[in-house]
């Protein structure tokens, strides 16, 4: 049994949707207390998947989890409601940064705390510190959400769930579409957050050099089975992540421009 400083164990997971396609068939890791976790892979790898059926969120979708455990907190999220899972604690941003375009940054914040009893006094608190780890969105607080930009969006998509007090957040991709820049401010908010809160973080990632280099541990997937995992620090230096994950070829020249800025990306290694 793992000790209560795992939050979350994903074991042997076999998933499928409209009991056909076979989406996972072999996930297993753990995220520590406290951590952050990366589950890197390419387009179709498994990672939406993965994160659906930790939010018990497959059946939305007529998927299913075939075999294998996924337990938050000890419990099997299998036998809880997606709701109710929240209430505990456990919130997941989906993909592609959903936000009400036409309420104001601060309205769609606020609707993130609807689901949980609390005064005036205390959303306005944790609406203050939200405006504190993502400062844009106290300056575009009474903008509508459709005029703000896409990493805004995500900033409050990412905020909302904040509204909740989760003690695991969930994130699908945070990075998908945003400027290098905006996606370095996304992840240093995320690392601040989880330094000074101590909120553990799953973080599915195409874009491996950002996710490696924020997260504490990472799992790698490849067609819907997790084939490799360790300490994010160890795998940034694994020739083989490097080539097919970091987009390099594992040759000692390249090896050397690792992290070096390029005008394109100020992450320096593309996904
Ligand atoms: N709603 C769905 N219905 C049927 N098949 C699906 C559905 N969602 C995903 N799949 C399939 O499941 C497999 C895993 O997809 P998944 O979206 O989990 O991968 P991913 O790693 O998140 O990829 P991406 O980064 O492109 O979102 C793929 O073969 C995909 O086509």
């Amino acid at each position: 049994m793992p000790g209560n400083d795992v939050i979350l164990v994903v074991d042997n997971v076999h998933a499928t949707y409209n009991h056909a396609i076979t989406a996972l068939h072999g996930v297993s890791f753990e995220l520590r207390r406290g951590e952050i976790l990366a589950l890197l892979g390419a387009n179709g790898a498994g990672k939406s998947t993965t994160l659906k059926a930790v939010s018990n969120l497959l059946p939305a979708e007529r998927g299913q989890t075939n075999s294998g455990t996924i337990r938050y907190e000890g419990a099997d999220v299998s036998r809880r409601k997606p709701g109710d899972l929240v209430r505990a604690g456990l919130v997941q941003v989906l993909e592609g940064r959903h936000c009400f375009k036409s309420l104001t940054v601060e309205e769609n914040l606020i609707s993130g705390g609807i689901g949980r009893s609390g005064r005036r006094a205390e959303i306005n608190q944790d609406l203050q510190r939200i405006y504190d780890f993502f400062p844009r969105l106290a300056e575009k607080r009474r903008t509508l959400s459709g005029l703000t930009s896409g990493g805004e969006q995500q900033m409050t998509a990412i905020g909302r769930a904040l509204m909740s007090r989760p003690c695991l957040l969930v994130l699908d991709e945070p990075s998908m579409g945003l400027a290098p820049l905006v996606v370095q401010d996304i992840f240093l908010a995320l690392k601040k957050l989880n330094r000074e809160t101590g909120l553990s973080i799953l973080v599915a990632e195409q874009n491996s050099a950002v996710a490696l280099k924020y997260a504490d541990h990472a799992t790698v997937l490849e067609n819907g089975v997790s084939v490799l995992s360790g300490p994010a620090a160890e795998l940034r230096q694994r020739e083989d992540v490097r080539a097919f994950y970091l987009g390099q070829q594992a040759s000692p020249l390249l090896s050397l421009l690792t992290f070096m800025p390029s005008p394109n990306n100020s992450e320096g290694a593309m996904k």
